[in-house]
C-alpha cells in the first residue's frame, strides 16, 4: 500500500540573538497533507526565508519539530523502527538545489549511482546493476558513455542535476521533496528537469514536494500550491485557481512581483513583507470600525 506524508501542527523554533524572544518561528504551525496515490505534484513558494527549507528538511526527516509531527504512513518519523526507518529513507528522495555539495570531487559521478544500488539491494549482480544505472540515466535524457566515468567537475550544472534524477528513478520512490532544484539553471535545462520531473508523476506514479520561489515555475508544472510567508501557509489550491483567483493579500502580492518581460514595462513591483504589513495596516485603517457591541 502506497503511503502518505502529513505534517501536523508543525512548529520550527530556532535559537537567534538580538530578539527579544530568544528564538525565531521558522515554522509555525503548519499542516498539510501530501496523498501518493493519485500521484500529484504540489508547489511550496514563498520568498527567501518563509519557512520552505526548513519544511523539507521536517518532511525529509533531517530537522525534527520544536512540536507537532511529521507522519509517514501514520507514524511519526522520528519514531520509527529501523526497518521502517530504511523503508522511509527510500520511499521519500531528496533533490536539492546544489548536487555539487552531494558529490564527493574525488570519486567518478558513477558512486553516487552505484552506491544506491547497493544500499538498497537493488540487484547483486554488476551487469544487472549497470543495466540498471544505463537505462535510469536514458530516462533522465543522459546518454551513459557521455557521463559515466567523469568527475563532477566535468559535467555541467544541469547534467548533475539529471544524474540525481537517475538515482530517484532507480530507486522509485512515492515522494520527491525538490528543494530549490532548478533556481542555478538555465531557462532551457530548467525546463527539461521540470519535464522529467513531470514524466516521474505520469510515467511511474511519484508525488514530487516541489520547493521554489519562483512563479512561474509553478505555473510549468501545474498541480497544486501552497504559498507560506512568514513560516506560516496562507493559501493552497489548484495552481490556475491561486494564480487567477488569489485569496490571500501576499499570494496577490507575489503575484504582482513577476517581472513583465516588456522593456517599455518597467519593473518597479518589488516586493517586501513590511509592504505587506503596510498595507494590512493601511486596510485595516480604512476599513469600518467593528459595530460595537449590544449589552
Ligand atoms: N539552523 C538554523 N538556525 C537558526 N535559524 C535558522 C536555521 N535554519 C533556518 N533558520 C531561519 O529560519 C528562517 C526560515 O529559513 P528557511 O531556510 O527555511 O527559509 P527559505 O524559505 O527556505 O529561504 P530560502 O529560499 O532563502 O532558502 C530564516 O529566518 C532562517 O534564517
Amino acid at each position: 500500500m502506497k503511503s502518505e506524508l502529513e505534517l501536523r501542527n508543525v512548529q520550527q523554533r530556532f535559537h537567534a540573538r538580538g530578539v527579544a524572544a530568544g528564538y525565531i518561528t521558522a515554522v509555525d504551525d503548519v499542516s498539510f497533507t501530501l496523498a501518493a496515490q493519485p500521484p500529484q505534484v504540489v508547489s511550496l513558494v514563498g520568498q527567501s526565508g518563509s519557512g520552505k527549507s526548513t519544511i523539507a528538511r521536517n518532511v525529509l526527516g533531517l530537522q525534527k519539530p520544536t512540536s507537532g509531527s511529521v507522519l509517514y504512513g501514520g507514524k511519526d518519523i522520528f519514531k520509527l523502527s529501523r526497518a521502517e526507518y530504511d523503508a522511509y529513507r527510500r520511499d521519500v528522495q531528496p533533490v536539492f538545489q546544489d548536487p555539487y555539495a552531494i558529490f564527493n570531487p574525488f570519486y567518478r559521478v558513477d558512486r553516487v549511482l552505484w552506491k544506491a544500488v547497493n544500499k538498497f539491494g537493488l540487484t547483486k549482480s554488476r551487469s544487472k546493476g549497470l543495466a540498471l544505472i544505463e537505462e535510469s540515466l536514458r530516462a533522465v535524457r543522459l546518454e551513459p558513455e557521455n557521463v559515466l566515468g567523469r568527475y563532477p567537475h566535468q559535467l555541467s550544472g544541469g547534467q548533475r542535476q539529471r544524474i540525481m534524477l537517475a538515482r530517484v528513478h532507480m530507486l522509485r520512490p512515492s515522494f520527491i521533496i525538490a528543494d530549490e532544484p532548478v533556481s542555478m539553471l538555465d531557462a532551457q535545462v530548467r525546463k527539461h528537469f521540470l519535464d522529467i520531473l513531470l514524466d516521474f508523476q505520469r510515467e511511474h506514479g511519484m508525488t514530487t514536494l516541489f520547493i521554489t520561489h519562483d512563479l512561474s515555475t509553478v505555473y510549468y508544472l501545474g498541480g497544486e500550491v501552497m504559498v507560506i510567508t512568514k513560516g506560516e501557509i496562507v493559501e493552497r489550491g489548484p495552481v490556475s485557481t491561486v494564480m487567477h483567483e488569489p485569496s490571500h493579500p501576499y499570494t496577490k502580492l507575489l503575484l504582482d512581483s513577476i517581472p513583465q518581460p516588456d522593456p517599455d514595462r518597467r519593473w518597479t513591483n518589488r516586493i517586501t513583507v513590511d509592504e505587506l504589513e503596510d498595507q494590512e495596516r493601511a486596510d485595516a485603517k480604512a476599513a469600518p470600525a467593528p459595530e460595537a457591541p449590544i449589552l
